[in-house]
């Protein structure tokens, strides 16, 4: 991992962080809308050409968000064609900046397989795209631009477009399909698509695009300041994530002039404030953090255009809500409506939903998949196990696994444990008995975090024992098997948890030790897993019949398959005569499959 923090310890003596020794000092930044200077091009017609004003945004005093880029409407096909250099033709030829000469800047495609040399004629990356062809897709609000089916429908730009290739990225998944139209068209979105489906780039394409094409059009920071003002700010939940996020944007945004910057707890934060001195334009931030650089008056969100949650309805719960309202409510970002907002997740509880609207403004909501649904691809059991036999239950498991050889790099094994001391002493036993295996959870330091991670990721360890700090976001490949140890007390942590495996297309194995202790998960378990299409256990269904209805409660009864939608159909969400719809449209991409409008979620 590139960037993390053990990494930018080891480049500290050379100045830290990405491409250091090469780039000047803080005082050389230039804000995109200046560093993208075709050649030839005199003031007057740079600011013609690139300002917010050209693309016809309405939102004046900060650019506002990108308008259309949909080919044919947008203003990047004058420089699509012209120059093969990559990085966009004229549109590479900085006169200044901390990325003039982009060569210098650190190639992220260098850990990958696939170099510059790789490129070759685009192939599938090992997307099973079969697997999503009938997948049922909601829209709601109003006017929601249309979705595309390639990505040269959309005119992303020519440098980001190089780098989608780099990535292997043949053609856009479904959630990346619907989501990339309705952000380049400027609009505000809610967007709910299961695990593993892209969500990422769904959300990195449009703002690397925009900023790409726009800049900054508003008023621009002192020169002298020591402070950084970010473009874009993308908010998740754990560091790990944070770091995940980085190092995807940092390959998107490759050779484009966009830099991307990463800020989390637990690293130094000295590190983090050189980095931040050097320029940025999409800051990736955990919340903690983030607070702790704005009371230190190190970074300000008056520049703030786009504003991403990744994992939102986690962002937004009881945990987190203080911390996003004094971020986005209380600092100095623009209000919505100025600033675009976009939020993400493969779960939406109605509640949740109904507090995200207060950042929303006139948004579209988009549900790919159903909305808290696992995929089918992930094929799911569980096990009836008693408390006291989970160990030597986890050791066949794993016997049995290492007899048909999986047991190798490319079959990693996750197991979910509910307490750090769990998560510990599973690791040693593990290890005792013959079973390489790391732990990660909050009690560990980050150095510790990112080194288990690093070890699981390449095999070394290829058991990894996690409390929920590793549940949701995390994109590892050739995790083949998720066990659930110990299973969590809400059922959209378990549809986190086992999407670590099923992912892009592929398949996976999630097994669960269930026994009277976890009676609460029964009935939403169950619904769960035959909304999969999953063989749910005789003995399952007897337990999810007693259990009483609580607070896990998902569907609405038989018939009732899904476990949210957008919470503005519901017309309990909308007494008072308030249209929280906006005088929006419902799109349904499927047959009307939602359940009765009495369907619910794990929040009502
Ligand atoms: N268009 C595409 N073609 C091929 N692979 C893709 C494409 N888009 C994303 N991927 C790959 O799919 C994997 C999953 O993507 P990502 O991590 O963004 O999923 P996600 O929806 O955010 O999952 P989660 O809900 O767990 O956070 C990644 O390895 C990513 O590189």
């Amino acid at each position: 991992m590139p960037t993390s923090w053990s990494d930018s310890i080891e480049k500290a003596p050379t100045g830290g962080g990405t491409g250091a020794t090469s780039q000047p000092s803080r005082t050389s930044y230039v804000p995109p809308h200046l560093r993208n200077r075709p050649p030839s091009a005199d003031g007057a017609s740079v600011s013609a050409s690139h300002s917010g004003a050209a693309v016809g945004n309405s939102h004046q005093g900060y650019g506002g968000p990108a308008v259309s880029g949909i080919r044919s409407v947008g203003p990047w096909n004058d420089q699509s064609s012209g120059s093969s250099r990559p990085g966009g033709g004229a549109w590479n030829n900085r006169s200044n900046g901390w990325d003039r000469g982009r060569e210098r800047e650190a190639n992220p495609f260098q850990h990958d397989l696939h170099t510059e040399q790789d490129l070759g004629p685009p192939e599938n990356a090992g997307i099973n795209f079969d697997a999503y062809e009938d997948i049922p897709v909601e829209t709601s609000g109003r006017n929601v631009p249309p979705p595309v089916d390639t990505f040269a429908e959309i005119d992303l730009g020519e440098a980001l477009s190089l780098n989608i290739r780099r990535c292997k990225y043949v053609k856009p998944t479904p959630v990346q399909r619907y989501t990339i139209p309705i952000s380049m068209a400027g609009r505000d979105l809610m967007a709910c698509a299961q695990t593993g489906s892209g969500k990422t780039a769904a959300f990195c394409f449009p703002i690397i695009s925009g900023i790409m094409r726009n800049g900054h059009s508003g008023p621009r920071p002192p020169r002298a300041s020591r402070m950084a003002f970010p473009l874009a700010l993308i908010l998740s939940p754990t560091r790990e994530l944070s770091i995940q996020i980085h190092e995807e944007a940092r390959k998107f945004a490759y050779q484009t002039g966009v830099r991307v910057v990463v800020a989390y707890g637990g690293a130094p934060i000295n590190l983090q404030l050189r980095e931040l001195e050097r320029g940025v334009d999409i800051l990736v931030a955990t919340p903690g953090r983030l607070v702790d650089l704005l009371e230190r008056a190190r970074v300000s969100l008056q520049m703030i255009r786009y504003l991403a949650l990744d994992e939102a309805d986690r962002m937004l719960d009881m945990g987190f809500e203080p911390q996003i309202r004094r971020i986005v409510q209380q600092m100095d970002m623009p209000p919505p409506g100025v600033r675009q907002t976009m939020l993400f997740s493969a779960t939406f509880p109605k509640e949740i939903q109904r507090l995200a609207a207060d950042f929303l403004l006139d948004y579209v909501f988009l549900a790919v998949g159903r909305v808290g649904s696992s995929t089918d691809l992930i094929v799911q059991r569980v096990e009836y196990v008693h408390e006291t036999d989970k160990r030597s239950h986890l050791m066949d498991l794993l016997h049995a696994q290492r007899a048909n050889g999986d047991h190798r790099k490319q079959a990693l094994t996750l197991v979910f444990v509910e307490t750090k001391k769990g998560a510990d002493s599973l690791e040693h036993w593990l290890c005792i008995n013959g079973f390489p295996a790391t732990a990660i959870h909050g009690d560990r330091t980050q150095q510790e975090r990112e080194y288990a991670l690093r070890s699981f990721k390449t095999g070394k360890t290829p058991i990894l024992v996690a409390t929920d700090v590793a549940a949701r976001g995390l994109d590892i490949p050739h995790v083949a098997h998720v066990v659930n140890f110990d299973l969590p007390n809400d059922i959209d942590d378990y549809v986190h948890r086992i999407g670590r495996t099923g992912r892009a297309g592929k398949t996976g194995l999630a097994t669960a030790f269930f026994n009277e202790n976890n009676s609460s998960l029964a009935r939403p378990l169950a619904d769960l897993m035959q909304e999969a299409n999953q063989e749910v256990p005789a003995w399952l269904s007897r337990f999810a019949a007693q259990s009483s209805y609580g607070r896990n409660r998902r569907g609405g009864g038989s018939g009732a398959r899904f476990g949210g939608r957008d919470y503005r159909r519901d017309t309990s969400f909308n007494r008072g005569g308030t249209d929280l719809h906006g005088g929006g449209q419902i799109n349904s991409g499927y047959g009307g499959a939602y359940g009765s409008a009495a369907a619910t979620s794990a929040w009502d």
